[in-house]
């Protein structure tokens, strides 16, 4: 178990604590995430893991504590984070190109339209979807919708990326796909992304921590150093030391459901 001191860039979760109705749902949570890193939340379902993601985004707010990104308080959403959905939260009516000349819109950093062309055509590559550049979503399988999703997430450029089970609703070939192609780009492009997923394989696959909330009301059980560092192939998932860590893992979830 590891303890981190509180990050002054990245993300700052402080004694969060958060009820709807009767219900406590997350209590007294606390994670600092620092700039580049990649962070998995796992927990039972219906723990919270998604609120605490929404209230990171700023469509929740704590009862209690404080989220800070760079510093900054959260009172909403805003440009510092975007958010990639388990649904393929892209524009239906707008072509592979133009959604992720849409993110690069949103940029803090605008450049010139040509500047902007060269970022798009660029995410457009390493998501593998140049060929599909002119195509609209409802023509591409789930797995290529979510390239688009997360090329454009990438192409804001925010200061933290969400992610919220982003996998969970495709085939597990195409998920094992998906998930090199997001190690891919950010080993590329190093961002600050909180990932929530229900798959210990896939978190300890993708992280460089694990966080792993225990049963509704939330907290953070144990927080899980992962020691791959860049060497993420799926050879690993059949190292001693992974098999280990995900037994350890699924011990901690399967101790207070
Ligand atoms: N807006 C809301 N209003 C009322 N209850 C809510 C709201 N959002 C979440 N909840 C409740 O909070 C609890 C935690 O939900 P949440 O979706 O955060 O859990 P989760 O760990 O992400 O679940 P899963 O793993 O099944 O996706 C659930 O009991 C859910 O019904």
């Amino acid at each position: 178990m590891t303890q981190h001191t509180t990050a002054t860039r990245g993300l700052s979760v402080r004694s969060v604590s958060k009820h709807f109705g009767a219900v406590d749902v997350l209590q007294d949570v606390s994670l600092d995430i620092a700039e580049g890193e990649f962070v998995a939340v796992v927990g039972p379902s219906g723990s919270g893991k998604s609120t605490l993601l929404n209230a990171i985004a700023g469509f929740v707010t704590p009862d209690r504590g404080e989220l800070l990104v760079n510093g900054e308080p959260v009172r909403g959403p805003g440009p510092s984070r975007c958010v990639v959905f388990q649904e393929y939260a892209i524009f239906p009516w707008l072509t592979v190109r133009r959604n992720i000349d849409f993110g690069t819109r949103l940029r803090a950093w605008k450049g010139s339209r040509q500047e902007r062309a060269r970022v798009t055509e660029r995410y457009l590559d390493m998501m593998g979807l140049t060929e599909f550049a002119d195509a609209l979503p409802k023509t591409l399988s789930g797995g290529m919708r979510q390239r688009v999703a997360i090329a454009r997430a990438y192409a804001v450029d925010p200061e933290i990326l969400l992610m919220d089970e982003p996998f969970a609703a495709l085939d597990a070939q195409t998920r094992e796909q998906m998930q090199e192609a997001l190690v891919d780009i950010n080993q590329r492009e190093r961002r600050t992304v909180l990932f929530v997923t229900h798959q210990v394989e896939e978190a300890i696959f993708l992280a460089d921590r694990v966080v792993v909330m225990s049963a509704r009301p939330a907290t953070v059980q144990e927080i899980v150093d992962v020691p791959w560092g860049d060497r993420r192939t799926h050879e690993i998932k059949t190292e001693p030391e992974f098999v280990r860590l995900r037994r350890h893992i699924e011990t901690l979830l399967r101790s207070r459901r």
